[in-house]
């Protein structure tokens, strides 16, 4: 699914009433019913609803939303934030429509103090402001989302939680953004919901959709995708009948030292299980029956060193290199990546301790195959190009990262991002904090790199096995809960997760 700007979805809603064409009220109403219907089954009539609106359309959703409910026999009170200014267009008729029904307590509110008396079990109804915001909130808006805050009220918001950018959030005040307990946006999700620091204010989101129209999506240019199942099946190929191993590429993986073997399994098997032809671990002496006995599958060829990585094998045979996981930052190692890189023709993905490595200097990069892949989760990419002051921020670096040095930046966590250097930026839809494990992050270079062994392209491979990586561990999560959740059982529900994918 394209994601786009709150500027975007609001030319979108005009290319709708246009074309479709339906009037902004009819528009309008489709979309409050959308949320009166999951407000319905959520709570019950004995449950007061009080709705806080604002001067704009957001408010005139909320004043739709509560005639609706009105009439699904609920107690609604609206209270209107006097802000000097009239009611206009579709936002004005359905306050009219509200007094026509004549079922909702209908109020205006100009200062604090008029906040109304409440009930423990009242539902906030949050229509203060949407996506037309343009500033950050202060005076009577500010105080009233700082009263709804203080409150154990549980809060509904209506498409955006109120002083809430849709995008970047830098420089606005966190003190005046109300705080959802769910927030019900229309019909695409917001960029800034897929932020951490801004979970507090979304509480859990949903997207409802409104029906905009098919051709208004599709004409309005977007570098960003949230990455769902039909941007994936697309992505693989049919295994032809008379296909055999080669068909699906040779993988070289280093990884592992004298302690961190675990790292090798888990990749291993994670590239194995992305249906790789071929795999050859390349391990330090040590590891060598630990290998050949916990992953029968993988061939290995051995590190002259007993604990560490220092040599790699003749790189003809392979279609892919992945490089990173346990191989530790001793000198030996950094000096043997440094030679990797200088040999290395086929698409490579780093992780890791490769990537610790090359933040020394980050001239490495350049060396690259290109479109090759990094894959920092947010420590190692602090430490490849600095702090960051928030997501947005840290998105901006992501970005210009791909396009300077000209490779793929994975940036993993929840809603993991990769941004290419065409300027693409997707978000990944699947996944949950059971993953946030020891090797959960081994497991999914693996996978990267049995894509890219595979020949699938490097930016498609990402997105793929990033995908596959969360729903396998959502998988994995419905049967054995998130808590109890290991790197082990992401790779065995993969295959789950690729017959999802078709
Ligand atoms: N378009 C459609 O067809 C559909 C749209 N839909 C709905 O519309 C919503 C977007 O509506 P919207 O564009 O009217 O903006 P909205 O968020 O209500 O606020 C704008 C008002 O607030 C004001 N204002 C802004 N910032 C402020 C601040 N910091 N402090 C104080 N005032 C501030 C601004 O006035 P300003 O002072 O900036 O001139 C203006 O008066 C969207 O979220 C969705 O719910 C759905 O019905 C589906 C169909
Ligand atoms: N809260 C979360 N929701 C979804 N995925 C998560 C979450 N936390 C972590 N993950 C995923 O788990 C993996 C963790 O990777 P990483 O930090 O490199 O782990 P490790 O170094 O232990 O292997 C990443 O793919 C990341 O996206
Ligand atoms: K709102």
């Amino acid at each position: 699914m394209k994601l786009f700007t709150t500027k975007q979805i609001a030319e979108i809603d005009k290319f709708t009433i246009e074309n479709e064409p339906v009037a902004d009220i009819d528009l309008m109403e489709r979309a409050a019913m959308q949320v009166s219907n999951w407000l319905v089954f959520r709570f019950t009539t004995e449950q007061r609803m009080l709705f806080f609106v604002g001067p704009g359309n957001n408010g005139g959703d909320a004043l739709a939303i509560a005639r609706q409910m009105a009439d699904f026999n609920f107690w609604c009170e609206v209270f209107l934030l006097d802000l000097g200014k009239e009611l206009k267009g579709s936002p004005a008729i359905n306050w009219r429509r509200l007094e026509k029904q004549g079922k909702v307590k209908l109020a205006k509110i100009s200062k604090l103090d008029e906040f109304p008396e409440i009930e423990p079990t009242d539902v906030f109804l949050d229509g203060l402001f949407g996506s037309g915001l343009t500033r950050p909130l202060k005076g009577l808006p500010a105080e009233i989302v700082g009263k709804i805050n203080e409150l154990p009220n549980t809060v509904v918001a209506i498409d955006v939680p109120s002083g809430l950018m849709g995008e970047n959030n830098t420089g606005n005040n966190f003190e005046s953004i109300l705080k959802a307990d769910f927030t019900l946006t229309f019909q695409f999700p917001k960029i800034s919901f897929l932020f951490a620091e801004h979970e507090k204010f979304t509480g859990q989101w949903e997207v409802l959709p409104i029906g905009l129209h098919p051709g208004g999506i599709k004409k309005t240019p977007s570098d960003v995708v949230f990455v769902e199942k039909e941007d994936v099946e697309k992505l693989f190929p049919a295994r032809s009948k008379f296909s055999h191993k080669g068909t699906f590429g040779h993988a070289l993986l280093i990884a592992g030292s004298y302690g961190k073997m675990g790292a090798t399994v888990l990749a291993s098997k994670g590239c194995l299980r992305a249906g790789t032809g071929l795999l050859t671990a390349h391990v330090p002496r040590l590891g060598y029956s630990i290998i050949q006995t916990a992953v029968p599958e993988a061939m290995v060829s051995i590190d002259p060193h007993d604990l560490m990585f220092t040599e790699f094998p003749d790189l003809l045979p392979f279609s892919a290199i992945g490089i990173g996981p346990g191989i530790g930052l001793k000198n030996n190692s950094q000096k043997a990546l440094h030679e990797l890189i200088e040999k290395a023709e086929v698409p490579m993905v780093l992780d890791a301790d490769a990537l610790n490595i090359l933040s020394e200097d980050l001239g490495w990069l350049k060396k690259l195959p290109v479109n090759s892949i990094l894959a920092p989760h947010p420590g190692e990419f602090r430490r490849l190009v600095g702090d960051s002051e928030n997501s947005w921020e840290r998105i901006e670096k992501q970005r210009k990262l791909a396009k300077d040095y000209n490779v793929i930046v994975l940036l993993k966590g929840a809603f993991s991002s990769i941004a290419t250097p065409d300027g693409k930026l997707y978000f990944n839809s699947t996944g949950n904090p059971g993953m946030a494990t020891a090797g959960s992050g081994d497991t999914l270079t693996g996978i990267i790199l049995g894509l890219l062994a595979r020949r699938i392209p490097p930016a498609d491979a990402v997105v793929a096995a990033v995908y596959l990586h969360g729903l396998a561990g959502d998988l994995a999560a419905a049967e054995k809960s998130e808590t109890a959740l290991i790197a082990g059982d992401v790779i065995d529900f993969l295959g789950k997760a690729f017959l999802e994918v078709g």
